[in-house]
């Protein structure tokens, strides 16, 4: 693998002295049923080819639990969950549990443990949480559980979100679907041009 650039990694280990996350005043709360992150969202939003995952604040008003019904769609190895799949089930839930304390954020960094198979009919329930806020970023962690809460454990997961504003996504998402959004063309391109 001669010519192949390594690019370096850091940690996204929070650090020990972090304060803990507190639940923004918009976001929804205990027991409440989380938004999806767009109405077009693969992970969450209600849609062909999304994972039609389902989120509700737990009593903390921070963390999540999220639902995922395991179809014959998802399957990697025969009858078995796409590994793929379980990575977005876990970007999914853990960015939703970053909106119940930041506004928006994008996913780094992740690191992914696959514990279990999981087979296809299986519901798979997530807890997520934030576990600490530093400056821009977001650090979160989850599990997930086979067929019932704190059942046996599938897989665990840490990512690492950085907040971004919405000229995040004026610069880089298709001009359309902002318009789609209410995006002016004029915001768009002053948000293209800025360096
Ligand atoms: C119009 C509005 C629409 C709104 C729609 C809302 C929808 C919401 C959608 C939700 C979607 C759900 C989820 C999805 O699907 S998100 C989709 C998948 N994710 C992405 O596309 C993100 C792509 N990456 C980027 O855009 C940039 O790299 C970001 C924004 C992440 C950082 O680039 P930026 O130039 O801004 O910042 P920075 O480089 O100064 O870094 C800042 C700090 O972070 C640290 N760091 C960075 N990377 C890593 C790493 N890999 N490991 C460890 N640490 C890392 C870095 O060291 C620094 O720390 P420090 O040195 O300060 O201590």
């Amino acid at each position: 693998m001669g010519n192949v650039r390594r690019v370096p990694t850091s940690t996204i280990e929070p650090p020990a002295d972090a304060e803990a996350p507190r639940r923004h005043p918009k976001a929804p709360g205990p027991g409440e049923r989380t938004r999806e992150h767009h109405s077009q969202c693969r992970g969450c939003a209600d849609v062909p080819g999304s994972l039609r995952i389902r989120s509700w604040v737990e009593d903390d008003g921070v963390s999540v639990r999220s639902r995922f019904d395991v179809l014959d769609e998802h399957q990697g190895g025969p009858g078995l969950l796409h590994g793929g799949l379980l990575m977005t089930a876990f970007d999914d839930a853990l960015g939703t549990a970053h909106t119940q304390v930041v506004r928006a954020a994008v996913t780094a960094r992740m690191e992914t443990d696959f514990r279990r198979p999981v087979p296809v009919g299986t519901t798979l329930w997530l807890r997520s949480r934030v576990d600490a806020v530093v400056g821009r970023k977001v650090y979160t962690s989850g599990v997930a559980y086979l067929g019932e809460l704190d059942g046996e454990v599938a897989g665990t997961a840490r990512a690492l979100f950085v907040k971004v504003g919405a000229e995040h996504f004026l610069k880089h998402s298709r001009p359309e679907d902002l318009e789609a959004l209410g995006a002016s063309r004029e915001v768009i391109e002053a948000a293209r041009a800025a360096p």
